[in-house]
C-alpha cells in the first residue's frame, strides 16, 4: 500500500496572534505542541506505518514532527527538512494582524490574497527581502530568486519538484511518508495530487494538527483520502 499522510503543524505563535506568518520562523505555542502529542498518539494508537518524514525548514513543523516521533515513540525516524515545503511567502502582509489586514484592504481583497491562485499578496521591500533571501532556511525554497511574495501558483511550482524528487519515489518504495508542512504548502500539494480546479482550491482551508491520509494504487494515481479521526474520538481504531 502506497501510503501518504498529510500533516499541517500545530498552533504557532502567529497563528494564535492572528497575524500572516510566511516565511517568519516563529516556534508553537503551548496548545500547538499539546495538539502534535495528540496527532502522536493518535497515529500510535492506529499502529501507522511510517518510514520518513518530510518537514519544511521552519522549526514550526519541525519540532511539531519532533514531539510525535516523541509520542509514537520513534525518536529515531528519519526527518528530512527541505526548504520548497516552507510557507508561501506572505510579501508584504508578514507580521500583520488578518483582521487589520481586513480593516485596510477590505475582507475580499484579503480572501483573494489568502485563498485564491494566481494572486500573490503585495511584494515585500527589497531590503526586508534580502534577510529572508540570505538565510540558509530559505535557500533553496526558490533558487537563485529573491523571493518578494508567492501565489499559490507559485508554491505549487516549487512543491511539484519536491514531491517528484523526495516524496514520491520513497511511496513507490513501498515506503510509509508523513509531509508535515504549512497551510499552503499543504493546499499546494493537495491541488497537484487531485488535480482540483484553481475554483475549488480557493475554498480548502487546511486545520492545524489534522492528518488527512492519501492511499495511492500502483501507477501513483490518488485511490483514497480520508481525514483521520483523532484518537480521543474513536478510541483506539485500526485504520492501518
Ligand atoms: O499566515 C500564514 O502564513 C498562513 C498560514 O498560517 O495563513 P493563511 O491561512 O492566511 O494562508
Amino acid at each position: 500500500m502506497h501510503r501518504l499522510i498529510l500533516i499541517r503543524h500545530g498552533e504557532s505563535a502567529y497563528n494564535a496572534d492572528n497575524r500572516f506568518t510566511g516565511w517568519t520562523d516563529v516556534d508553537l505555542t503551548p496548545l500547538g505542541m499539546a495538539q502534535a502529542r495528540a496527532v502522536g498518539a493518535t497515529l500510535r494508537a492506529a499502529g501507522v506505518a511510517i518510514d520518513v518524514a518530510f518537514t519544511s525548514m521552519l522549526k514550526r513543523t519541525i519540532r511539531s514532527q519532533w514531539i510525535i516521533c516523541e509520542a509514537m515513540d520513534r525518536m529515531w525516524l528519519p526527518i528530512v527538512p527541505d526548504p520548497r515545503l516552507n510557507e508561501r511567502h506572505y510579501g508584504a502582509l508578514t507580521g500583520l494582524n488578518k483582521a487589520t489586514a481586513e480593516r485596510e484592504y477590505g475582507a475580499a481583497q484579503v480572501a483573494a490574497w489568502r485563498r485564491s491562485f494566481a494572486v500573490a499578496p503585495p511584494p515585500m521591500a527589497l531590503q526586508d527581502a534580502r534577510a529572508y533571501a540570505d538565510d540558509p532556511r530559505n535557500r533553496g525554497a526558490r533558487a537563485g530568486e529573491i523571493v518578494l511574495s508567492e501565489s499559490l501558483e507559485d508554491v505549487v511550482r516549487r512543491v511539484r519538484p519536491f514531491w517528484e524528487e523526495l516524496a514520491a519515489p520513497a511511496l513507490r518504495e513501498r515506503r510509509g511518508v508523513v509531509i508535515q508542512a504549512h497551510g499552503n504548502t499543504i493546499r499546494a500539494l493537495i491541488k497537484h495530487l487531485e488535480g482540483m480546479s484553481d475554483d475549488d482550491i480557493a475554498t480548502l482551508d487546511v486545520p492545524n494538527a489534522t492528518p488527512v491520509v492519501y492511499e495511492f494504487d500502483a501507477d501513483m494515481h490518488v485511490r483514497r483520502r480520508y481525514d483521520m479521526p483523532a484518537v480521543s474520538d474513536e478510541g483506539r481504531h485500526s485504520l492501518f
